[in-house]
């Protein structure tokens, strides 16, 4: 069947909507980041760069490091920005741009994110690197896709109880990260960690400035929820879209988070770019 212009939109040099590059564009092993100039931080660390390009809050530089090509994209904030960059780099993969159809044999993409984060457990260092082996998505991103297949709904329902999940809020969801990605990636200076993913920075992680929340007790409820021996670590805004997507699509995704602030603690990260640098060097040296 064709996709047609409506669903499949490409630009006029047959570039992918918003990510604005061509199939040719990208390696199969792809660094997400939140912050666009992120980008440039990690692609410093390739022996070449080969490309740049970008829109919007989309960034993308790629290069060889160590003979490795890779590639790294900034997504923006959100699930939303996640939807998008998920969805297109699957088509710059596995949809023939010319025919307008899906490929038979399909590309897997090795998703890696490098984002910041914080702790919701008092015994979480500031500045600790976390691996996201569970996330659940407070947002609502994956109920729009037929995803109850990958979703762990034990847990899920364990985890409404436990909080007392508001009817008014979305489902939440619960999904894992890819193993054998996080088996190459991981070590003693890695924290694997239950990531909780959420719509917002402020009311949607607890925090009060002006606004008061629907649940003062959200970040206790959540540091408090127990099953099995998994308990919630940490509160970002992309890694349950990210793990979400990537299995619904066939491909491998993990999320590296640098521990900046502790809410129960209530510090913050004196040193924020070191750390990111460091988790990024960690990272790339891992990859490569
Ligand atoms: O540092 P990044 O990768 O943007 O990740 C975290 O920081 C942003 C909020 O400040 C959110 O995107 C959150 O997920
Ligand atoms: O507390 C934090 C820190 C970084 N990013 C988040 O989303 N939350």
């Amino acid at each position: 069947m064709q996709l047609s212009p409506s669903e499949l939109i490409l630009n006029a040099d047959n570039s992918i909507y918003h990510l604005n590059i061509l199939p040719e564009d990208i390696a199969t092993t792809i660094i997400t980041v939140g912050d666009p100039d992120r980008v440039g931080e990690v692609s410093k660390y390739f022996d070449t760069i080969e490309l740049k390009k970008g829109k919007r809050e989309f960034i993308t530089h790629t290069g060889v490091l160590n003979g490795k090509r890779i590639s790294v994209i900034s997504t923006g904030i959100g699930t939303d920005n996640i939807d998008i960059v998920l969805n297109e780099l699957d088509a710059l993969v596995n949809i023939d741009f010319t025919t307008r159809t899906i490929k038979e044999e399909k590309t897997t993409l090795d998703i890696i994110r490098i984002g910041t984060s914080g702790a919701i457990q008092k015994d979480i260092p500031i500045n600790t690197f976390l691996l996201s082996e569970y996330a659940i998505g407070l947002d609502s991103l994956l109920q729009f896709y037929d995803s109850k297949h990958i979703q762990n709904s034990d847990l899920q329902d364990a985890f409404v109880a436990h909080t007392d999940w508001a009817k008014d809020k979305s489902t939440p969801y619960v999904v894992t990260c890819a193993k054998s990605l996080a088996d190459k990636v991981a070590s003693d200076k890695i924290r694997m960690g239950f990531t909780a993913t959420n719509v917002g920075f402020y009311g949607p992680q607890g925090r009060i400035l002006r606004l008061n929340t629907q649940d003062n007790a959200l970040n206790s409820k959540l540091a408090s929820f127990r099953y099995n021996d998994l308990k919630i670590t940490n509160l970002e805004m992309e890694t349950s879209g990210i793990y979400g997507l990537a299995k619904l699509l066939g491909h491998n995704a993990i999320s590296l988070n640098a521990i900046l602030a502790n809410r129960a603690t209530e510090e913050f990260s004196v040193t924020p770019g070191e750390t990111v640098e460091e988790l990024i060097k960690y990272t790339l040296n891992k990859l490569t």
